[in-house]
This record gives C-alpha cells, structure tokens and sequence, in this order.
C-alpha cells in the first residue's frame, strides 16, 4: 500500500495541470501552449496547492491516505475526506501519520460550486477492484458531487462506482486513471486524457503466472505512463 499510495502521487505530479482553464481562453487544463512545466506547484490554479483527497472504506482508501501524505512531501496542500473510517490498525496508523502532518480532515463532503473554487484536483480513492452493487451512503451523494465539479478527477486504479470489468456508463469520468499492479479490465472504457500504471512490486514469477505482461518501468521509476 504505501508503494502503491507513492505511485499514485509521482503519477500525479508528472500531470501537465494549466494555469486556469478559468483564466486561458482555450480552456484546456492540459494544453502544452498554456501550461508551465506543469503540475508543479507554480503552476496550479488556485494560488495554494490544493488538493481534494476522497478515500473510501477499504483499501483504495488506504491507498489515498498514503498519496496524500507523499503529496504533502512533495510540496502540495492535500486535504482529506474520509467519512468511513474501519476500525483496523493499518488504516488508523495511516491516518495518524496524515494528522501528524497537519492534514486536515473535512467533516463533511463540500458542494460541488465550493470544490470547483476551493482545489485544484480531486483525487478519488473512494472504491477500487472490490466495489459491488448500488452505491450506499454516503458515497452516493460524494459521487454525484463528484459528477457535478469541473475540477479535474484522478482515479486510483478504478473510477469510483465503476464495475471492474464493465465499467459504467454514466459514472465518473475521470482525467487520469493510475492502473495498480496492472490495469483492470474496465480500464479500456477510460475516456480521460492520462491513464499511468503504478504500483512497481510484482514479484517476476507472479507476472508470469498471471501473463501480466507488464511493460518495463523506466529505471528506477514507480510510474509508467500508459496514456
Ligand atoms: N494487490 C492488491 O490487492 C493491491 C490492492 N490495492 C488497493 O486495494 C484496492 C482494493 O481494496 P479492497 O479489496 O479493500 O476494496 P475497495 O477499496 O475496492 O473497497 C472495499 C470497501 O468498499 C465497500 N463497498 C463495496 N461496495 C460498496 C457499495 N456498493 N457501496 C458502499 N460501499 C461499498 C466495502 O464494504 C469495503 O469497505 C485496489 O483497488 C487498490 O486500490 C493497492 O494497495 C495495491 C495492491
Ligand atoms: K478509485
């Protein structure tokens, strides 16, 4: 999980994000022309480097308490929304840790006028490969928020509420997908513009097994940009 968490926020910050598609008049969040180097902090739209981080109850979520606290590292100000916490070790130490760096926690879910102004990003760590069924409260009404901001959207692994093999059709659409391990079947109804593949730790005869065909990491890189 924490390779994974890592992962996701490298991929994040290699994300070409422009200056403001509030304030260029080609409207484009990615476009080469209007952006700087990118995601790097300088470059965002609200002056602080604000980012929404929304983890769910299992272990996407754990995935995204661990991105946020390496965002932090690198600089950005993430902040965490988290309304299903389990009662297990792992996921308390991990939010200790986010505390002990002074990221703050919202109690509740903002409405989507108030994201759009507030962040620069949301990341969705809500649910991954072990969603199921209709989506009960109160990620719900998180997802239809969600479907209502203008704000860019990273998905790990899965775009929340999505099926992992079908997908959906009137779900999320996210901007940048980070596939964990190896992209899910559902990956191939990603729409958005990056999809990137994290999560370096498949031990060689796991991959042969499974015939995962993982493509081959640059150096020592933890990211490999697929889209
Ligand atoms: N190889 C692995 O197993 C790895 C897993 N990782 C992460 O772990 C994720 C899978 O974690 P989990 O198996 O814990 O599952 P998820 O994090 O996908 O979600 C499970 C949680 O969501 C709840 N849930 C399921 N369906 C729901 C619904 N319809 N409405 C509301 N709540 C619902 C469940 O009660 C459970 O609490 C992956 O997608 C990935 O992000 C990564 O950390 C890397 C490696
Ligand atoms: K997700």
């Amino acid at each position: 999980m924490e390779l994974a968490g890592l992962s996701c926020a490298t991929a994040i910050t290699r994300v070409r994000l422009g200056i403001s598609p509030r304030s260029v008049s080609c409207n484009d969040w990615y476009c080469p022309r209007c952006c700087e180097m990118a995601y790097p902090t300088s470059s965002l739209v609200i002056a602080r480097p604000s980012l929404l981080v929304i983890c769910g109850p299992g272990n996407n979520g754990g995935d995204g308490l661990v991105c946020a606290r390496h965002l932090k590292l690198f600089g950005y100000a993430p902040t965490i929304l988290y309304p299903k916490r389990p009662n297990k070790l792992l996921f308390q130490g991990l939010t200790t840790q986010c505390e002990k760096m002074d990221i703050p926690f919202l109690t509740e879910m903002p409405e989507a006028m108030v994201v759009d102004k507030a962040y620069n990003l949301v990341i969705d760590a809500i649910f991954g490969f072990s969603f199921k069924g209709a989506v009960r409260e109160p990620f719900g009404s998180i997802l239809d928020v969600l479907k209502k901001t203008t704000v860019p959207i990273v998905s790990i692994d899965i775009p929340s509420g999505w099926d992992v093999e079908q997908g959906s059709t009137d779900g999320l659409q996210p901007d940048m997908l980070i596939s964990l391990t190896a992209p899910k079947k559902s990956a191939k109804h990603f729409c958005g513009r990056y999809h990137y593949l994290g999560g370096r730790f498949v031990p060689p005869a796991m991959e042969k097994k499974y015939q995962l065909n993982l493509p081959p990491y640059p150096n020592t890189d933890c990211v490999y940009q697929l889209q």
